[in-house]
């Protein structure tokens, strides 16, 4: 079944190329599985000890595909997708530190040297790259590494301090920085202990195939470094840092997109006077935009809260998914009679709502919200995001003459599947995942918190201002949800290095089993032209974008051919385990296809061998 909508124009996405008979998809030729198209680890390559080390070492090649192995997988493993995480202090039953200074030394000046590729700028020539840092504990540490690694790639390294993901891109744009690149330190809404690296250039953020190059890089410099040899630059003279206030700038960049977008008739420059909004920024990095966006734009901000930064995130995780975040802000805003609340993630590439009413506006919510938006300004675009949304959002997206193209979990994959399609010719102005990343074709492809909330915010101002009751939280009042949703966790057993391999032989059972027939009743979903192949949702045009995590949708009828609701089931991108969410139209649907899938598929198939389905058996009881 296609779960792309044409309700206005078919004519902007290809038809789907393939058909669910009996349950099963027809394949097209394979394509190839991500390990095959990696490069071959095992590759030799020498390296020769550099000049700046040749004082204190002899001369030597070193074999370090030899001596790569495990030690260069870990920092191998710490890239996820188009990030990098890893546990940065201890206190995480059974996960060593991953992410030490080496670590983060070594992948900055792989960054630094592959950036010098990129941009084609000879040896010696300037690089500019900018730093920014969420409030944990382990930043400014893991910061001091990050600079001296960018030193030693021979950049020159602006210091930004605590900064969010979406203003550390636009420190490569705004044009009295207009960095080369920039680095964000965060890993957002994970525990306190990890962190991580986010990397973007004038064009974005990068893909996870150029983390994958730089990783691959930088492992081997952490083996040659560990072994007391000195790759690359190595000029061995401390960083020389400048400290810059991107965040002012920032700050009035987004107010200056508010007055001009409001243009209010009687006061332009407190275009928010008269408005009451609540801001949880959960000890990240989002308090700023109470005090230097909202407030000086004339709104009341009383009753914000968790505005300090604080590392150890003491209240709640920054995160629009929480439930406490979202209860919280939902109370504060009822408390101060507040027109909006808003929900920022750790580092603002994220963000939720609260309405007037108190209503949580989050997930498919949220891309309902932001999809009326944007379709009212973009008549007829299409609408990106991850096939965890419910078939009510594809309802409500084509009443209002919209598409929504279903894709693959994981903001990078939506966002480049958005960006694929305005190439193709099909305008595409949204790419939201469920989790609350939002991007818009109008602000350079970037997921960014903070601009939704921009958007949004004028939307509520512009409303007021045309005499319309209800405040944004009517815009999405047809949405129709489903009865039910539960996300279910299965970790999977064994040593965490194996992890993935076991994820996907777990996630690829279960497409075999309803292309086998042996689980009559479920289908695999597919859309657009994307269809479900290897891997869930595999592109059927001419540059598929590379798969990166193995993942299916699938739906469950009863025998009456009456549509009981769907699963999703993929590996996590962050831990060892698999997520599986299940939406269901009727009450007690979301048990019954748990209890199916144990029966007739977990157990049946033998995956509860190597994955741990104790959550699954504890939801059916
Ligand atoms: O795989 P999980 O642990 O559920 O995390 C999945 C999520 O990971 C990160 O937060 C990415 O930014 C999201 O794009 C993705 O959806």
């Amino acid at each position: 079944m296609a779960t792309v909508t044409t309700s206005s124009s078919p004519a902007t996405l290809r038809p789907c190329k393939q058909h669910a008979s009996r349950g099963v998809v027809q394949h097209r030729p394979p394509c190839p599985l991500p390990w095959r198209r990696r490069r071959p680890r095992t590759t030799t390559t020498r390296t020769r000890a550099t000049a700046s080390s040749r004082g204190r070492q002899p001369s030597v090649d070193v074999d370090l595909a030899a001596a790569a192995g495990e030690e260069g997988d870990s920092i191998r493993r710490l890239q996820n997708g188009p990030d990098v995480r890893g546990v940065a202090l201890e206190g995480e039953k059974g996960r060593p530190v991953d992410l030490t200074p080496l670590a983060v030394e070594v992948i900055a000046e792989s960054f630094g040297e592959w950036l010098r590729e990129e941009l084609q700028r000879p040896e010696g020539e300037e690089l500019r790259v900018s730093a920014g840092r969420d409030p944990r504990l382990s930043g400014a540490r893991l910061s001091a590494a990050l600079f001296a690694g960018l030193a030693r790639a021979g950049c020159s390294v602006f210091d930004m301090g605590l900064a969010t993901t979406p203003a550390c891109f636009m420190s490569t744009i705004l044009p009295r920085f207009n960095y080369d690149a920039s680095i964000m330190m965060t890993a957002s809404h994970l525990p306190y202990t990890r962190n991580g690296l986010k990397f973007f250039t004038k064009r974005g953020g990068l893909s996870p195939g150029d983390v994958e190059k730089i990783c691959d890089r930088a492992a081997r410099k952490y083996v040659a470094r560990k072994m007391g040899i000195s790759t690359g630059g190595g000029r061995g003279t401390p960083p020389v840092v400048m400290r810059v206030d991107l965040m002012s700038a920032y700050a009035q960049h987004l107010r200056d997109i508010i007055k001009r977008r409001v243009a209010h008739p009687a006061h332009y420059d407190t275009p928010l006077k008269g408005f009451s909004v609540v801001v949880n920024a959960g000890n990240g990095c989002g308090g700023f935009f109470t005090w230097d966006v909202l407030e000086k734009l004339g709104a009341d901000t009383t009753g914000s809260l968790n505005l300090e930064p604080d590392g150890r995130f003491p209240n709640h995780m920054p995160n629009p998914e929480d439930a406490t975040a979202m209860s919280l802000t939902r109370d504060a805003v009822l408390a101060h009679g507040a027109d909006l609340g808003i929900v920022f993630d750790t580092d603002v590439d994220r963000s939720g709502v609260v309405d007037a009413a108190g209503a949580a506006i989050n997930g498919d919510r949220l891309i309902a919200l932001m999809s009326a938006i944007v379709l009212d300004e973009h008549p007829g675009t299409t609408v990106v995001t991850d096939a965890r949304a419910s078939e009510g959002l594809t309802r409500f997206i084509a009443a209002r003459g919209g598409h929504h193209c279903l894709y693959r979990v994981g903001y990078r994959n939506v966002i480049d599947k958005g960006a694929q399609l305005n190439d193709d010719g099909v305008e595409t102005h949204l790419m939201m995942e469920t989790t609350g990343h939002g991007a818009l074709k109008e602000n350079y492809f970037l997921d960014d918190g903070a601009y939704m909330v921009v958007k949004i915010v004028i939307e509520m101002v512009r409303m007021r201002l045309a005499g319309l009751e209800g405040g944004v939280g009517s815009l999405i009042r047809d949405l129709e949800e489903p009865a039910e949703s539960v996300l279910l966790r299965l970790n999977i057993l064994g040593e965490p290095k194996y992890a993935k391999q076991r994820g996907t032989a777990a996630v690829e059972a279960f497409k075999e089993y309803i292309q086998e027939d042996k689980l009559s009743g479920w289908v695999l979903d597919d859309c657009g032209d994307c269809s479900v192949g290897e891997g869930c949702l595999v592109d059927t045009n001419d540059h598929p974008i590379d798969i990166d995590a193995y993942m299916y949708r699938a739906k469950l009828y009863d025998e009456n051919k009456r549509s009981v609701g769907m699963v999703h089931i993929r590996q996590s991108v962050h831990n060892p385990n698999i997520a599986l969410n299940m939406q269901s139209y009727v009450p007690g649907g979301c048990k019954s296809m748990a209890r199916d899938l144990r029966e007739r598929f977990l157990l049946a198939s033998g995956v509860n061998e190597f994955v741990d389905i104790s959550e699954v058996e504890k939801f059916v009881k």
